[in-house]
């Protein structure tokens, strides 16, 4: 067997293959999910001029022991009421604008109300600037507020608009066909014969993609046919990246590379340092992007979640294309690893990550009960329980 690619080696050379689509302009309801395309500049201040954080009485702290001559009220939605003189408040409400003169709210469970005479019923007396929000004090005008390549979230859209804007430049979607092969497939909940298996890798990487701003199409259940491979990848050919599952290995009815080669692909590489997902194949097809996959379900999970993920990111215009890796105490012994990094099935809580036994990447149930990849990479040393890995969050 010829040296196998490190790595971080085929990452790299995964996304460079891909390339980020040019940005399209969204309203900003629409935008969810997606990475923005040029950092976000504040177009207001926040808040635009001093305001109440509190229901009760704007009054001067000059004269902050009182009594004081309620003249007016000042309510969110309305300019304030007319300026203060010495002696003088007025009623405020939570978000409205202070009037001139005031600089302190005093909360209305603070005071005794007779008629229009407002009286302090707490000590100690107020503090000056309390209650208030200051014009600016969030962000100004021209505050770089949210990063290009970010994401925008439910947070994100949020500060968006209360910075001004009604529309965003962000990230096209890639579209993305994720291909199947096998004989053995047959679609979810129908009845399967021995020789049979149903096709869960199809219906697990199109769901890992839905969280992504990518148009997927599906073309399952290809039979190992290099006709029936062939036509299928043909037919994928305006996508930017096509994805397949299975096939990608040593077997005679392993077809996808010598497809995706009789059509005229370039290989980048194939087969990598790393457990599970060594047979795992990237190459250009024309302008697409093609990625192979390993069959086997924990294989396919994983090279998905380290390969195919983050390129969509960068097609998408995302400024960190990679899993985020989190630091945990690991419960369990773990042996050297060898040449191929590994990603182990693991389940992470508040006392530390544990490693399953059984690593058998067929195995849907190990991977589907974990809710970590613990990561160890190539020629790591032997690390007992009570080390701190690094993980991957699933
Ligand atoms: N002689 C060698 N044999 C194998 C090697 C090797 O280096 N030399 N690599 C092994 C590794 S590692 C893996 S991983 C598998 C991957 O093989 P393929 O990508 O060719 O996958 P298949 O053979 O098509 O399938 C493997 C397994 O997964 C099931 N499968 C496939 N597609 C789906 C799907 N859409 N949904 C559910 N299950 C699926 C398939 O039925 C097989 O059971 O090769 C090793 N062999
Ligand atoms: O990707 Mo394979 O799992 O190393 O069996």
């Amino acid at each position: 067997m010829g040296a196998l690619l490190p790595l971080e080696d085929a990452q790299e050379r995964v996304l460079a293959l891909g390339k980020k689509l040019p940005p399209e302009t969204l309203p900003v309801q629409e935008a969810l999910g997606r990475y923005l395309a040029e950092d976000l500049a504040a177009l207001r201040n926040q808040p635009a001029a001093d305001m109440s954080a509190m229901d009760g009485y704007a009054i001067r702290f000059a004269d902050r022991s009182g009594p004081w001559q309620l003249i007016g009220e000042c309510k969110a939605g309305s300019p304030p009421c007319r300026a203060l003189e010495p002696g003088e408040t007025a009623r405020i409400f939570t978000g409205a604008l202070m009037p001139d003169g005031a600089d302190t709210v005093v909360m209305q469970e603070n005071v005794a109300v007779d008629g229009q005479e407002i009286r302090l019923t707490t000590d100690p007396s107020p503090v000056k600037g309390r209650h208030v929000r200051h014009a600016g004090g969030d962000f100004a005008q021209g505050d770089r507020v949210l990063e290009a390549g970010s994401r925008l979230d439910a947070r994100g859209l949020g500060q968006a608009v209360i910075a001004g804007h009604g529309t965003v430049q962000v990230g096209n979607r890639p579209k993305v066909a994720v291909i199947s092969t096998g004989d053995e497939l047959v679609q979810p909940g129908e009845a399967t014969d021995l020789h049979q298996i149903p096709a869960s890798n199809d219906v697990m990487i199109s769901a890992m993609l839905s969280d992504l701003p990518a148009v997927s199409r599906s073309l399952s259940r290809i039979p190992d046919q290099m006709d029936a491979i062939c036509t299928a990848l043909e037919s994928a050919r305006d996508c930017d990246i096509i994805v397949t599952i299975g096939g990608a290995s040593v077997g005679d009815h392993d077809l996808v590379s010598p497809a995706f080669e009789k059509l005229g692909g370039k290989l980048d590489f194939w087969k990598i340092a790393m457990k599970p997902g060594k047979p795992l194949m990237a190459g250009k097809l024309g302008e697409t992007t093609v990625l192979a996959l390993p069959g086997n379900p924990g294989s396919a999970f994983v090279t998905a979640t380290l390969f195919l993920l983050p390129l969509i990111r960068l097609y998408a215009g995302a400024r960190d294309c990679l899993p985020v890796q989190q630091p945990a105490i690991t419960t369990t012994d773990l042996p050297a690893v060898e040449k191929r990094a590994q990603f182990l099935r693991a389940r992470v809580d508040q006392g530390g990550i544990t490693a399953y036994d059984s690593q058998d990447s067929a195995k849907l149930s190990v991977l589907a009960a974990a809710n970590a990849l613990l990561c160890r990479p190539a020629h790591a040393p032997e690390q007992p329980a009570g080390s701190i890995v690094p993980y991957i969050a699933i």
